[in-house]
């Protein structure tokens, strides 16, 4: 069985007719167990479309996507239980809800559907450096860390693939590095395979490869060297 993320010859558009848009054109990745990718690429280039098909939220017009050797294709209902049990998100820092607490906000994946080895919220809170504030709603804590509470709660499901868009945006330099070394330590502990979408030239360094997105085309990744 494969293991990891898998795209095969994935492509993608948007529309039809005149106004078609090619998001994704014959993108194939393999991300391995453990590993940590960055993907950087301009604005449009079809970095968030990449995210969304290896996530199963979108489904490619041709190719194949498997997330710990399951096929992605096939019905909404098997798609959706492979997004809550198999796949961790973390989207920018200010996705948490307003109302819940932290220890609530890593909890909500679980309540979801049956989870057969969730971890546990609290020992998570404090593996991401966030103890003593789960009680806390997200406008009482920093940005750096709210984004630390949405990566615990990516986390509780013990999923195969960590998918990440932007995770240093809202935070200075020194969160930034935080927040990356504990994504890479995460992976590289979990066995995930973890995709970062980002901008910034200094995440880089804490990934094992890098892969440039043009046109919706994905270059060989490059093992980062710096
Ligand atoms: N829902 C949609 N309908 C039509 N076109 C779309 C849609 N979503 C994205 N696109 C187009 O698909 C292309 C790829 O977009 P995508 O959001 O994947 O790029 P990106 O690399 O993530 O960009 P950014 O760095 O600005 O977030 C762009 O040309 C965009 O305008």
């Amino acid at each position: 069985m494969s293991e990891g993320l898998l795209l095969e010859r994935v492509s993608l558009r948007y529309g039809d007719g005149e106004e078609t848009t090619v998001a994704l054109e014959e993108v194939s990745l393999r991300v391995e167990p453990g590993e940590i990718i960055a993907v950087v690429g301009p604005s449009g280039a079809g970095k968030s479309s990449l995210l969304a098909v290896a996530g199963g939220l979108t489904v490619p017009d041709s190719g194949r996507v498997l997330v710990g050797g399951v096929d992605l294709a096939g019905r909404e209902r098997d798609r959706a239980r492979v997004r809550r049990e198999r796949i961790g998100y973390v989207f920018q820092s200010n996705n948490l809800i307003p109302s819940l607490t932290a220890v609530d906000q890593v909890r909500l994946p679980l309540t979801f559907g049956r989870v057969t080895d969730p971890r546990d919220p609290r020992e998570l809170l404090a593996a991401v450096g966030v103890e003593h504030k789960e009680d806390r709603r997200p406008h009482q804590l920093s940005g750096g860390e709210r984004q630390r509470v949405g990566i615990a709660r990516a986390l509780v499901t013990r999923p195969d693939v960590l998918l990440v868009d932007e995770p240093t945006a809202a935070l200075d330099r020194q969160r930034s590095h935080e927040v990356l070394e504990l994504l890479a330590r995460e992976t590289r502990e979990r066995r995930m395979a973890t995709v970062v979408v980002t901008h910034d030239h200094d995440v880089l360094r804490h990934c094992d490869r890098v892969f440039e997105m043009v046109d919706g085309r994905l270059t060989a990744g490059e093992p980062v060297t710096a």
